[in-house]
């Protein structure tokens, strides 16, 4: 009998489901050290985001098959790692939506209405009505900062308040916004705007410390910030400042940078702040409904079916799976590739398929190529199973096209995607040993294995241009790893591509942008 290890506190009804195929070993207070030793015997794992489960982890884990997450964030397990071994990560991008945005509601309301302070005041046995006076949110503007399945939840909600909806999502097109209550509008109109802000969104390089001082510095006095989605998101060190200050009057927090919550400035505010301990998920309901989704995953690899909501591998049919899997990497990360871009909100994307892939079954590499172009938007909430949904629901026009007579490599993917900030193009390739090259840009012909940190430029082909380039990153202490350029015709337009060891700051690409010949800049983290 299969065995799996439950290293967190799960609901009971996922236990019930796994023991009717596994011997379940709950054991939900192991150190690292600990876990190490032990998970050799273990085919599953199921954790919540208590358990860290690192390299170290998945390379101990010989028999391992799945981890399973119950809830959304896989922040805690190096996907990559367990990708690289072939273990299926799942996870329930859904089962509690719904508990995170009503906790958010419900922090909204306990802000206005001082409900924590007020209830410690009674429960010292104080009868002080004039220190609770609050605010109505009533014809008040909530501006939601990511319009996925959280924050649409809170819109529907809040309008049924009576509140007035703004929204920022840069991958959300301006009819779904309508279709949920909300004007779309510029970040920075958002923050000036609303006298609730609530955030929605990963946590990404783009998103950490999204408010910070300067985004305070632009918020309404009387502005209260909401953050049920991800810690680092606000930079609390700012945040207690601004709250000491009376910048904004106030906020309530339920995820932080580091959790748990150690020594913190925030702790130390009044009523101005409401502070949970990472309750967002904390329901009954959500609690069953991710211990049945992600129990059910589990026993179902177990018996040699596919999981219907994996992060990493897609839920085929094993045979399929490991004939298609190189593939499936190629498409990903081309999709990732063009969608960065591309950057913002993406109208269309053109699929071609050549040579020996024209011939084989195209919808997983389809949907590969969807799962890799939202991934930068969605991160893991993205898989093999609601790409196309998810990308259907962006509005997104997926065009598939079939050439099998081109035979520049056995099998080439080419992806061009159309969206509100430009155009571009990528093709790959799968050399011999399955190693992905990236084989054009915007059709300048180039011939490079993807990097983690990438940067590409479009410039004019004329002597200097490279030398000036490699100055202003050295100078800058930013170490290449491999750089190329391809070009259509001598002395026209060319592009060049440059693997590079860490991501490149905002203010050196807008250097690099002013560097005369470079027509545009781009960076990339795949
Ligand atoms: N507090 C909790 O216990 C709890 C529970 C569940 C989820 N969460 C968190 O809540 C957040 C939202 O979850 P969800 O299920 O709604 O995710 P989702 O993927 O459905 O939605 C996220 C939205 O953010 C948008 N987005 C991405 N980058 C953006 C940016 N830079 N600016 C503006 N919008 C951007 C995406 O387009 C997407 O629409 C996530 O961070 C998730 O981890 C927290
Ligand atoms: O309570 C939990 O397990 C965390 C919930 C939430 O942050 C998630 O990522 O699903």
């Amino acid at each position: 009998m299969p065995k799996v290890l439950v290293s967190d506190p799960i609901d009971q009804v996922g236990i019930d489901i796994l023991s009717q195929v596994a011997q379940v070993d709950v054991k939900t207070d192991l150190t690292r050290e600990q876990l190490v030793e032990i998970i050799s015997e273990y085919d599953a794992l199921m954790i919540r985001s208590g358990t860290r489960v690192t390299q170290e982890v998945i390379e101990a884990g010989t028999q391992l098959k799945i981890i399973g997450r119950a809830g959304v964030g896989v922040d805690n397990v190096d996907v990559t790692a367990a990708t690289r071994k072939g273990i299926v990560v799942v996870n329930s991008p859904e089962g509690n939506t719904i508990a995170a945005a009503e906790h958010t509601i419900a922090m909204m309301m306990a802000l206005s209405r001082y409900i924590p302070d007020a209830n410690q005041s009674v429960k010292g046995n104080k009868w002080d009505r004039k220190s609770f006076t609050g605010v109505e949110v009533y014809k008040k503007t909530l501006g939601v900062v990511g319009l996925g399945k959280i924050g649409t939840h809170v819109a529907t909600v809040a309008k049924a308040m009576g509140m007035k909806l703004l929204a920022f999502d840069p991958f959300i097109s301006h009819e779904r916004a309508e279709q949920i209550g909300c004007r779309l509008v510029e970040l920075d109109v958002l923050f000036q705007q609303a006298d609730y802000i609530t955030l929605h969104i990963p946590k990404t390089a783009e998103t950490t410390h999204l408010i910070g001082a300067a985004a305070i510095a632009k918020m309404k006095p009387t502005a209260r910030i909401i953050n049920c989605a991800r810690g680092g998101i606000i930079d609390e060190a700012a945040l207690a400042e601004a709250l000491k200050a009376g910048k904004i009057a106030g906020a309530a927090i339920d995820v932080f940078e580091s959790e748990p919550l150690g020594e913190s400035d925030l702790r130390s505010l009044g009523r101005e702040i409401v502070l949970t301990p990472h309750l967002g998920a904390s329901t009954e309901e959500a609690q069953a409904n991710v211990a049945i989704d992600v129990a059910e995953q589990i026993r179902d690899v177990l018996l040699g079916l596919p999981a219907r909501s994996a992060v990493n591998i897609p839920g085929l049919r094993p045979d399929l799976l490991e004939q298609l899997k190189p593939y499936l990497q190629l498409a990903e990360t081309l999709g990732n590739l063009v969608g960065q871009l591309v950057g913002g909100r993406v109208e269309s994307l053109n699929i071609g398929l050549r040579g020996e892939l024209a011939t084989n079954q195209s919808q997983p590499i389809v949907v590969a190529a969807l799962k890799g172009l939202l991934s930068h938007a969605l991160q893991e909430r993205v898989n093999y199973v609601n790409a196309s949904i998810e990308a259907k629901e962006r509005g997104i026009r997926v065009i598939e096209t079939r050439d099998a007579s081109v035979k520049d490599y056995t099998g080439s993917l080419h992806l061009s995607a159309k969206g509100a900030l430009g155009e571009h193009s990528v093709t790959g390739a799968l050399l011999g040993d399955n190693e992905i090259r990236v084989t054009s840009i915007d059709d300048f012909p180039v011939n490079v294995p993807p990097n983690r940190h990438m940067l590409f430029t479009l410039h004019r082909d004329m002597p200097g241009i490279i030398g000036n380039i490699g100055s202003l990153l050295g100078r800058f202490n930013v170490n290449i790893a491999s750089m190329q350029v391809g070009r259509k015709i001598v002395r026209g337009d060319a592009v060049m591509v440059l693997s590079i060891d860490d991501p490149l700051p905002e203010d050196i690409l807008d250097e690099i942008k002013k560097v005369s010949g470079i027509r545009d800049a781009y960076t990339v983290t795949l």
